[in-house]
């Protein structure tokens, strides 16, 4: 069933062919991201498109990247990932959006993660909640240095992850708003730099698979900084986050 009479994959839709020689695979969320980041690479062509999957393949430095896109959430995230490692894929980079906590994070800035809290589900249908989210060390340095490149405000650390996202921004209207407010506040306390929802299942698939991952996400706004009434700029474009990923892939190439 996971591969059809056709060859390709039951979600993402792609077979052996597609995906041959691919030495990097680039995770946005938003389908709608995708041609935006394969605009980056040398030939750019699409691959494929099913429910939330939109595939493009193109060339870094003659090596071969793929951007697919996840969907919302750790499930399809996890699906994405099961079916690219399956056709030969090992090296696995998100990009995504979070929304600031700790107060240095803004909207505009970029977020290299290092780990990720596993306050979703699909993580745990992997390993048990002892077992850390962690970005592959390679691919994370490397993505500081393509954002310190390029002269973004970048930080680096940990964001949290979760299935609700209207748990993170209406939490009091929940009935279990005493846990959310109560965890968010720990988060925080700990220095958490952004919420997001797929790292967590990223690294932890990654980890259970064998291969690994890195994740960088674009910072939206921060909603702790709105709360003081402090400046909080509000930034939809992810171009920062798609340029410093395209030089940390680079570099990764370059230092292999
Ligand atoms: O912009 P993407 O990559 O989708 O990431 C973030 O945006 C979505 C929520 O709006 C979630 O998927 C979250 O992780
Ligand atoms: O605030 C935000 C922004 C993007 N994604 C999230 O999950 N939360």
């Amino acid at each position: 069933m996971i591969v059809g009479d056709d060859g390709r994959t039951y979600h993402i839709k792609l077979n052996e062919e597609d995906v041959k020689g691919t030495q990097f695979a680039i995770l946005p969320g938003d389908p709608g991201r995708v041609p935006k980041i394969a605009a980056f690479l040398d030939n750019p062509r699409k691959l494929g498109e099913n429910r939330e999957y939109v595939s493009y393949e193109g060339f870094l430095d003659g090596v071969k990247v793929i951007v697919c896109s996840t969907g919302i959430g750790g499930p399809s995230a996890a699906i994405c990932i099961e079916e690219l490692h399956l056709l030969g894929v090992q090296n696995f980079i998100r990009i995504g959006t979070c929304g600031g906590i700790d107060l240095d994070v803004m909207g505009g800035d970029v977020v290299v993660v290092t780990g990720a809290i596993r306050a979703e589900g699909t993580s745990k249908e992997y390993l048990p909640i002892e077992f850390p989210a962690v970005a592959d060390l390679d691919i994370a340095y490397a993505l500081r240095e393509g954002a310190k490149k390029l002269g973004y405000r970048v930080h680096t650390g940990v964001v949290q992850c979760k299935d609700s996202f209207y748990g993170q921004h209406s939490p009091d209207r929940m009935p279990i708003s005493y846990e959310l407010l109560n965890r968010w506040e720990a988060w925080k306390r700990a220095g958490t730099l952004g919420s997001e929802m797929e790292s967590a299942a990223l690294f932890t698939v990654c980890q259970s698979l064998g291969c690994k991952a890195g994740a960088v996400m674009h910072v939206v706004q921060n909603q702790e900084r709105a709360a003081l009434g402090m400046e909080n700029p509000y930034d939809h474009d992810t171009e920062k986050a798609i340029k410093a990923t395209i030089e940390g892939i680079r570099y990764l190439i370059a230092h292999q």
